[in-house]
This record gives C-alpha cells, sequence and structure tokens, in this order.
C-alpha cells in the first residue's frame, strides 16, 4: 500500500475499485475494528485544484444528510496528497443492473405462450416500481425538508443494500444555496437525459423543482424500460426536454400516466411538489398509507448498546464514550459506530474484533 494511502494503515483493508467517476475513484473496503464492508471514494487534491472547495460542500451535505435511503458518511480523512470518504457500501449495487437482472431472468424463462416471444424490456410492474420509487420519494422529501436539492438523480445514483433498499448517493452536485430552497442556482450540471428543462435552457432554476422532472423521468424508466426523452444528438435531445412530449405505451395505467404528467411539466410552477408525492393516490396504491420520510436517525444521542460495546473495548466509561461519539467529528470513532449500529440494526451481535 503505498505513501498515499497510509492515512488507512491498520484502520482499512483495501480491495478492488468499483467505479470510478471523474477525480475520484472508488473501491471497496473493510474496516478492520468490525470486519464490515465500506466504500471508500478516493480523491486526488492536486487533480482536484479548483473543484476541492466544492468536495468540501459535497462533505457537508453528507454529514448533514444521514437518512434510511442516503447513502451513508461514516468518516472523513483529509490528508497531505488526497481526501479518503468511507461510506456505507452498497453490495446490491446499481438499481438499473436489478432491473436488467431481473428482466433478463424472465427472458431466460420459456415463452408462456407456445412460441410468440414477446420482447422482454428491462421494465417492471407498477407493483414493483412503487417499491422503489416511494424510497426515492423518501430520500428525496428529506434532502428538500433539509434545504438541499440533489441535482443529479440518475440510476447510477440509486443503489441497493443487501436487503435491497434503496441507497441514493453521489451529493457532488447537492447544492443549499444560502438563500436556502428559494435561491436560484445557475450552474448546469447532472445528465442531460434527466435534466429539467429549464436547466438545459441555461434559465435560472430552483434545485427542488429540478429533481421533481428528474424523478419524473427516473418513474419513466422503471415503467417503460426506456426514457421518455432520448436522441444521440445533444441539440436534439435538449429540443425534446424543452417541448416535453414523450410516447405514452399502452402498457401505462391511467394513474401512473396521471402521475408522470404532474412531474414531467415544462413549466416548474406547474410541477407536483415533494411533499405532495406523500400522499399522492399513486404512491400510497395498495397500502393506502403516506410515504414515510422522517430519518431513523433523527436523535443526535448515540445507542446505548454501541456506546457500552465501544466503551468496554475502548477501556472507556459509557458517560466518556458518550460524550466523544456525541462530537459526531466523522473519524474512526464515528465509523465504528456507524458500522456497529449497522450491525445492530441488522440483528447481529454488536462486538468489535
Ligand atoms: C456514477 N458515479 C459518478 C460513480 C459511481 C462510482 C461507483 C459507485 N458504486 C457502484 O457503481 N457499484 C456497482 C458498487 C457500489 C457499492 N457501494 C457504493 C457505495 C457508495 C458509492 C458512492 C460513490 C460515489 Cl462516487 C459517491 O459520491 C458516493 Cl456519495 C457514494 N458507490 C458505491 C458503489 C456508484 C457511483
Amino acid at each position: 500500500v503505498g505513501l498515499p494511502y497510509a492515512p488507512l494503515e491498520g484502520l482499512y483493508e483495501l480491495h478492488e475499485t468499483i467505479g470510478s467517476g471523474g477525480f475520484a475513484k472508488v473501491k471497496r473496503a473493510t474496516h478492520l475494528a468490525t470486519g464490515e464492508q465500506v466504500a471508500i471514494k478516493i480523491m486526488d487534491k492536486k487533480q482536484l485544484g479548483v473543484d476541492l472547495p466544492r468536495v468540501y460542500l459535497e462533505i457537508t451535505a453528507m454529514k448533514e444528510l444521514t437518512h434510511q435511503h442516503i447513502g451513508k458518511l461514516y468518516q472523513v480523512i483529509d490528508s497531505e496528497l488526497k481526501i479518503f470518504l468511507v461510506m456505507e457500501y452498497c453490495r446490491g449495487g446499481e438499481l438499473f443492473d436489478y432491473i436488467g437482472e431481473r428482466c433478463a431472468r424472465a427472458r431466460a424463462r420459456p415463452a408462456l405462450d407456445g412460441g410468440r416471444r414477446e420482447v422482454e424490456r428491462d421494465r417492471l410492474t407498477e407493483e414493483e416500481a412503487r417499491v422503489f420509487f416511494r424510497q426515492i420519494v423518501s430520500a428525496v422529501a428529506y434532502i428538500h425538508h433539509k434545504g438541499y436539492a440533489h441535482r443529479d438523480l440518475k440510476p447510477e445514483n440509486l443503489l441497493l443494500d443487501d436487503d435491497n433498499r434503496l441507497k441514493l448517493i453521489d451529493f457532488g452536485l447537492c447544492a443549499n444555496p444560502e438563500g436556502g430552497m428559494q435561491a436560484h442556482l445557475e450552474t448546469c450540471c447532472g445528465s442531460p437525459a434527466y435534466a429539467a428543462p429549464e436547466l438545459v435552457s441555461g434559465l435560472q432554476y430552483l434545485g427542488a423543482e429540478a429533481d421533481i422532472w428528474s424523478m419524473g423521468v427516473l418513474l419513466y424508466a422503471l415503467l417503460c424500460g426506456f426514457l421518455p426523452f432520448d436522441d444521440e444528438n445533444i441539440a436534439n435531445l435538449y429540443k425534446k426536454i424543452q417541448a416535453g412530449v414523450y410516447q405514452k405505451p399502452e402498457w401505462l395505467s391511467e394513474g401512473s400516466l396521471r402521475l408522470l404528467d404532474q412531474m414531467l411539466q415544462v413549466e416548474p410552477k406547474h410541477r407536483i411538489v415533494v411533499s405532495e408525492l406523500l400522499t399522492h393516490p399513486w404512491l400510497t396504491a395498495g397500502t393506502g398509507l403516506p410515504v414515510e420520510w422522517k430519518s431513523y436517525f433523527q436523535s443526535r444521542q448515540p445507542d446505548d448498546d454501541v456506546v457500552t460495546a465501544m466503551a468496554v473495548s475502548g477501556g472507556r466509561s459509557r458517560a466518556w464514550m458518550a460524550r466523544r461519539l456525541s462530537q459526531w467529528s466523522y473519524d474512526h470513532t464515528t465509523a465504528t459506530y456507524w458500522l456497529l449500529l449497522a450491525a445492530k440494526r441488522r440483528g447481529e451481535p454488536v462486538r468489535l474484533a
């Protein structure tokens, strides 16, 4: 392990690279004290250059956003050459791989109608899409409530943990403008196919409104298996987005079409807002239950069982350990806390190696 990775020595064992985006590399690693898997996002400070301040914005956002459907930040290591973000590992990979995988299995099934091979698209039934979309709405409602906007909602940023629970990640473009959600943002960002008309027109826009549009594109992709606005020519793609006209395949129900129409409104002010989605009939169909968006990690009070396990193994009093953890310093102690809490939530013993 080379010098630049020295800060991880004894704390984490690095494994394979699981992805790279722009100026970052993401590796799977083991947190040695608990044996739990983590994802470590490694950024080179020299390469970052002028983008360095944006990384500190991302870190601030991730520290603020602790939610059951948001990839958790465990530890920040800010060293001479590199910044390491130790994060929750999502074993299930990308949501869209799961869909592709599921449909691939369906494709493997012999044609049930004696031969006419249905062209299986990677699409979900309304019920399956609802399970995932409720979790996306839960995460976005929480983010908007905290005055943030994600601004890069797309399939690559929706991962699954080992219980197929959805985790929103990559807050590299997340914004919490000083003026709260009313401040207009200029920077153009995110992936074109998921970007709102006002964004691709270079107009001033509100992050929260642009997020709703992206969620409409996501829901459409889940229900149809292809994108509402698509074109290999970027200028044509922008025209299609600004026109806001998309195909309505015959398998979409009235309810689905209604919801998509409310999210894919070209005029941002006509678009539905996330708080209205929480009790929307399409979202609550089946259970009748509104989407739960409040964080499970509301209390800043550390969990007693975890405090005890860490106090015992650290030879400290419980009071000392509780005070130490309440500083939420996102150091190794914070990482150990979150990973032990995750083990407890899975019903596993809260124990340190
Ligand atoms: C498309 N992006 C710009 C990069 C891509 C990097 C790999 C990553 N990944 C994968 O692609 N698997 C298939 C496995 C996987 C497993 N756990 C992960 C846990 C966290 C993250 C993660 C990555 C980045 Cl760049 C973040 O900023 C945050 Cl907050 C979180 N990525 C993970 C991840 C998905 C995203």
